[in-house]
């Protein structure tokens, strides 16, 4: 490598790219054993709001996973999701990780901003999403997109006029395994 170059360093993340390594490695804190997503909000000057600013509490504020509310341990809590009892599984508990982005912004107001996620959104975040005032959403992996949830998430977003689009994962890849090996 020419370390003498006076040129710019070539090889440097996207936008797209970076945002996207925060979201996915934001959803490495998920306790959930089957899916961990991740989610952060940018404003129309591409910057994070709330870049990994850390509280008193340990918070990272801007940006969330899912996780269970606070106060609700996740060593009590269910985790499962194929008990016959829904009380016995996650799906009444659980946080979702757009929902928690949101909560934990920084700016009172986030109209026009972008998210970040790492899975297609569920009905329920596109409501939180498009009431937040976010405008744009890019999402890593569509898993659910055959899902109803998903159709009435694109039905909504269609009709509010947010734009969503698959993140373009042609170019360089991202690794969060060797991202992980490296912290
Ligand atoms: O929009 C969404 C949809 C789902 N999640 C979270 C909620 C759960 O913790 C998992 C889904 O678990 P499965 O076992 O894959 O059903 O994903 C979210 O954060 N946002
Ligand atoms: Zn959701």
């Amino acid at each position: 490598m020419d370390t003498d170059s006076n040129r710019k360093r070539q090889r440097y993340l996207t936008w797209d790219q970076y945002f996207m390594a925060v979201a996915l490695v934001s959803a490495e804190r998920s306790k959930d054993p089957v899916t961990q997503v991740g989610a952060c909000i940018v404003n129309a000057d591409n910057r994070i709001v709330g870049a990994c600013i850390v509280n008193a509490d340990n918070r990272i504020v801007g940006i969330g996973y899912n996780g269970m509310p606070n106060g609700c341990s996740d060593d009590d809590m269910p985790w499962g999701k194929n008990s016959k009892d829904i009380l016995n599984t996650k799906k009444l508990y659980v946080c979702h990780a757009e929902m928690n982005a949101i909560v934990n912004k920084i700016c009172a107001d986030i109209r026009g901003c972008k998210m970040y996620v790492t899975l297609y959104p569920c009905n329920n975040c596109a409501k939180i999403i498009i009431q937040s005032g976010i405008k744009h959403v890019v999402y890593f992996d569509d898993k659910n997109r055959h899902k109803d949830e998903a159709k009435a998430s694109q039905y909504m977003f269609d009709k509010a006029g947010i734009t969503i689009r698959k993140y373009n994962s042609t170019s360089t890849q991202l690794n969060i395994g060797t991202l992980k090996s490296r912290l």
